[in-house]
Order: C-alpha cells, then sequence, then structure tokens
C-alpha cells in the first residue's frame, strides 16, 4: 500500500512543530525519517497512525484520506511500534501479541486457533517463542520492544510504523530487527536515530529539522557530510562499506 502524507501542519501548546511535512512511502518500501532530538518524527508518526490529528494537510493511503476512515478499517491496515511501550504489564507474552488480532474481530469474540497460530508465529519471527508464556512484567527492554513488534506483525497490516524500533536492542537484534522489517516486503516508515542502520537498510530516507523536511532521497543524497554538520551539529565522514552501503563516522566539533 502507498502510504502518503502531504503537507501535514501540527501545533501544540502553541508551538508549531510540523510545519509542512510531506513524505511519499512506496508500496513495499522502507522509508526511514531521521534527524536530531525533537526535530518532529514521532510527531509526523503519530499523524500516520492517526494518535494526532495535523491541523492542516492529510495523510493518504492507496489515495484514501485516512480521516475519513474509521479507526477499525485503519488498525487493519496500518500497525505501529510506538515508542513508550511501558503499559500491559498484566499480560503474558502471547496474550500481548494476540492483541494484535483484536481489529480482524468483534468486540468480545474469542481467539481462534488461527488466531494462535499467527500470534506464535509472530513470536518465532522475533526469536522469542520460548518466552510465550512468561509475564510482561518479567521482561528486559529489548524483550518487550520485540514482543511489541510481534504484536504488530501479527496485525497483518501492509503498513507498518515503527518509531524507533531498535530501542533497547543489542547489536544482533538491531540487525535481526532491520532485517526482518526490510524482509517483510510491507511498507513500511521508521524514525530512526542510527544515521548506519538507516544507510543500510533504507530505500529512502527523510531528514527532518526543526519541523521541517531538509533533504529526502537515497541515504547516499541525504547523508552528506555537509547536511549531517548542518543538521546535528558534528563533524562527518561518509565512507563505502564492502556490502555496498554508506557508513558515517561521527567526529565532535
Ligand atoms: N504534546 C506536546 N505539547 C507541546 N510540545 C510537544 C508535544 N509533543 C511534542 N512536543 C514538542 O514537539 C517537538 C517535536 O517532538 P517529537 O517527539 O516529534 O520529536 P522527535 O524528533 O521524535 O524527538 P526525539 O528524537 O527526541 O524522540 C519537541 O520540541 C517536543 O517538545
Amino acid at each position: 500500500m502507498d502510504l502518503l502524507a502531504q503537507d501535514l501542519q501540527v501545533t501544540l501548546e502553541g508551538n508549531h512543530i510540523l510545519k509542512g511535512v510531506t513524505l511519499e512511502a512506496g508500496a513495499g518500501k522502507l522509508v526511514g525519517v531521521i534527524g536530531p532530538n525533537g526535530s518532529g518524527k514521532s510527531t509526523l508518526l503519530k499523524c500516520l497512525y492517526r494518535q494526532l490529528a495535523p491541523q492542516g494537510g492529510a495523510v493518504y493511503l492507496n489515495g484514501r484520506d485516512l480521516a475519513e476512515e474509521n479507526r477499525r478499517e485503519s488498525a487493519k491496515n496500518i500497525g505501529v511500534v510506538a515508542q513508550h511501550n511501558d503499559k500491559g504489564f498484566d499480560f503474558t507474552v502471547l496474550d500481548m501479541v494476540l492483541l494484535g488480532r483484536s481489529p480482524h474481530k468483534k468486540p468480545l469474540e474469542r481467539d481462534t486457533q488461527q488466531d494462535y497460530a499467527i500470534a506464535k508465529e509472530a513470536l518465532r519471527e522475533v526469536g522469542l517463542e520460548e518466552l510465550a508464556h512468561r509475564s510482561m512484567a518479567t521482561l528486559s527492554g529489548g524483550e518487550r520492544q520485540r514482543v511489541i513488534l510481534a504484536r504488530a506483525l501479527a496485525q497483518q497490516t501492509p503498513v507498518l510504523i515503527l518509531d524507533e524500533p531498535t530501542n533497547h536492542l543489542d547489536v544482533q537484534y538491531q540487525l535481526q530487527l532491520m532485517e526482518l522489517v526490510m524482509g517483510l516486503g510491507r511498507t513500511v516508515v521508521a524514525a530512526l536515530h542510527d544515521l548506519n542502520l538507516a544507510a543500510m537498510y533504507c530505500q529512502k530516507l527523510c531528514l527532518l529539522d526543526g519541523g521541517r523536511v531538509v533533504a529526502q532521497g537515497t541515504p547516499e543524497e541525504v547523508l552528506t557530510p555537509a547536511r549531517i554538520g548542518a543538521v546535528y551539529g558534528v563533524g562527518a565522514e561518509v565512507v563505502s562499506a564492502s556490502d555496498g552501503h554508506i557508513r558515517v563516522l561521527f567526529y565532535p566539533r
């Protein structure tokens, strides 16, 4: 599915946070949203998954304005891994992942064998099938993050919105998660702090600064030393790695 955010304007408590942000994620593409702290990445993502209604502009899914769809319909199309996953400590891991099935069911409808099979498969994909019956309260931060991804996978949506999905993950799981997400063939928009993960896995990057898009394009087009210096205030060197992707080295100024 094709996702288009067009000219989004968001003002929160009198502060103009998004100032005309346009972002397009073509079907099956992995698009990274990057930018310094406070640049508006989470705010943009919240508009995409409808936690926030922009004061101006609109979000279109395959050309249809999301604001005109009911939320249940949107939840069948858009899965989310948000930044603060501090709810649901009373749940087991499997129950948490089964919640991903709820947009596909009627209110109070019981989970079917198929729901269980989908939830278990999602747990297997994130490497946590052995923790299915553990309480969420006993998990490490990284394990919890992977459960939340499994819940979004179990939702089986064509679009995934991920807000710093590699938060809390060690380097092995960071790479595993990005490989998994890339291999899904779904439309993914992910806010990422790690510019090297962004360069390795995203087909397209959207760089935000002060609530505006300052560059959009391939990692090679967006991640230039001059632009990184201007936006992040650090020295940077961009090198070609043996895997064919660029990497950025950082230096204090
Ligand atoms: N509810 C709110 N009321 C007022 N200001 C807000 C609100 N939510 C966010 N902001 C402000 O909007 C700006 C953008 O925040 P946002 O969380 O989108 O940035 P971000 O790029 O995701 O940052 P980070 O990398 O630190 O997670 C920040 O200055 C933040 O303080």
